[in-house]
C-alpha cells in the first residue's frame, strides 16, 4: 500500500515555498538584461564554472536575459608560456605584439569561447558563441593609455551590434562574447574583458553588470578576504587605485565600474564567482554580495 512519508512532503513544501519566495525577484528581472563578466581566473575552476553556468541557465529559463562576456587571462598566460613568450602588462592591460595576438585569438575567440558555449548546451541550456571568428559583434579602436608605452594590438570597444545580441536573447539563447574586437582596418584587437563587458552592458541598457572574479570584492589587503570592502563610492575607489591598494587586474575592473556609473547605471558589483550560486545571491538579496561601487553614498536619514 502507498504511504506518504511526512518528511518528504515537508521537504517538497519547503521547495515550493522557495519557488514562491523567488517570484518577486523573478518578476523584477524578467525581460531585463544582466551582463555577466566571467573572469579568466574562474574559468580554470570547473566546479565553480559549472555552478555559475547553471545559475545563468536558470536565469534564462525564468525569462531574465543573461549575456556572458568572458576573459581568459590565465589560459592566455599558459599558452604564451608554452611558446616561451613572457607576458607583459601595463596597468592591467596585456601588451599585445603580433605573436601574442595570435595566441590571444586562438585561446579567447577559439577555445575558451567554444568551451563556455558547449558547457551551457551540455547542461541543457541554449547558447551561441559570438566570437570574433564567427559572428563579430564588437568593433573598436586602438587603445593608448595616457603617458604609457604603446600596448600594441590592444583596443577598446566603440560599437556593439546590439541587434544580434538581443535577437539571441529574445529567442532564449545565451550570447557568449569573448573580449576581442574588430579594429578600423578589419584586424582583431585584444580588449580587456572588464572594459568589453562594460561596453556591452551600456549598449544593451543592461539592468545590472556583475563582475565574477576569483576574489570576494575589493580588499584593503588583496590577500586577506577579511579586509573586503562592502561598499565604495567612485571617489574612494579612485583613491584606492592612486594609492596602490587596487592593483593589477583589479584596476581595469574598477575603472570599468567607474565608467559604467558615469553613464547612469546605479550600482555595479564585483562578486566572488567561487561562492556557490553567487549570481543568484547577487540578484535576489537586497544588499547583494561582494563589493558594490556606487557614485555617491546616500546620506543616512
Ligand atoms: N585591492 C584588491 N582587492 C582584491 N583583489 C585585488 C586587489 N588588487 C589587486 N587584486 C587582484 O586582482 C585579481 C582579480 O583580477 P583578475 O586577475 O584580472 O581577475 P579576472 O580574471 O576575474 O578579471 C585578484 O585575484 C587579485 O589578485
Ligand atoms: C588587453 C588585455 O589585457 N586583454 C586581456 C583579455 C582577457 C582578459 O581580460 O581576461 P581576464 O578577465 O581573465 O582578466 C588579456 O590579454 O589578458
Amino acid at each position: 500500500m502507498f504511504r506518504r512519508e511526512g518528511a518528504s512532503v515537508d521537504q517538497a513544501i519547503a521547495k515550493a515555498d522557495t519557488l514562491i519566495e523567488a517570484m518577486g525577484w523573478i518578476r523584477q528581472f524578467r525581460g531585463k538584461t544582466t551582463v555577466i563578466k566571467l573572469g579568466g581566473s574562474l574559468l580554470d575552476d570547473t566546479e565553480a564554472l559549472r555552478h555559475i553556468l547553471l545559475d545563468v541557465i536558470f536565469m534564462e529559463t525564468v525569462g531574465m536575459r543573461p549575456v556572458i562576456v568572458h576573459g581568459g587571462g590565465k589560459a592566455i598566460n599558459r599558452a604564451l608560456a608554452a611558446e616561451g613568450i613572457e607576458p607583459v602588462f601595463i596597468k592591467g592591460r596585456r601588451v599585445t605584439d603580433p605573436a601574442t595576438l595570435q595566441i590571444v585569438r586562438k585561446v579567447l575567440a577559439g577555445e575558451t569561447n567554444t568551451m563556455i558555449t558547449q558547457e551551457v548546451e551540455r547542461m541543457g541550456g541554449r547558447a551561441m558563441n559570438l566570437s570574433f571568428d564567427t559572428t563579430c559583434v564588437l568593433r573598436g579602436k586602438k587603445l593608448q593609455l595616457e603617458g604609457e608605452a604603446d600596448l600594441g594590438a590592444v583596443g577598446y570597444v566603440t560599437d556593439v551590434d546590439r541587434h544580434v545580441i538581443e535577437s539571441l536573447s529574445y529567442t532564449n539563447q545565451v550570447p557568449v562574447i569573448p573580449s576581442m574586437c574588430e579594429g578600423p582596418d578589419g584586424n582583431p584587437l585584444n580588449v580587456n574583458a572588464d572594459t568589453a563587458a562594460m561596453a556591452v552592458a551600456q549598449a544593451l541598457g543592461a539592468e545590472k553588470l556583475i563582475f565574477l572574479s576569483d576574489v570576494n570584492g575589493v580588499r584593503m589587503d588583496k590577500d586577506d578576504p577579511d579586509t573586503t570592502i562592502r561598499s565604495l563610492t567612485s571617489d574612494e575607489a579612485k583613491e584606492l587605485i592612486a594609492s596602490g591598494v587596487i592593483e593589477a587586474g583589479m584596476i581595469p575592473k574598477v575603472e570599468a565600474c567607474l565608467e559604467t556609473l558615469d553613464r547612469g547605471v546605479g550600482k555595479v558589483h564585483i562578486v566572488d564567482g567561487k561562492l556557490r550560486h553567487s549570481l543568484l545571491l547577487e540578484i535576489y538579496t537586497t544588499s547583494g554580495i561582494g563589493t558594490e561601487i556606487v557614485k555617491q553614498r546616500m546620506p543616512i536619514q
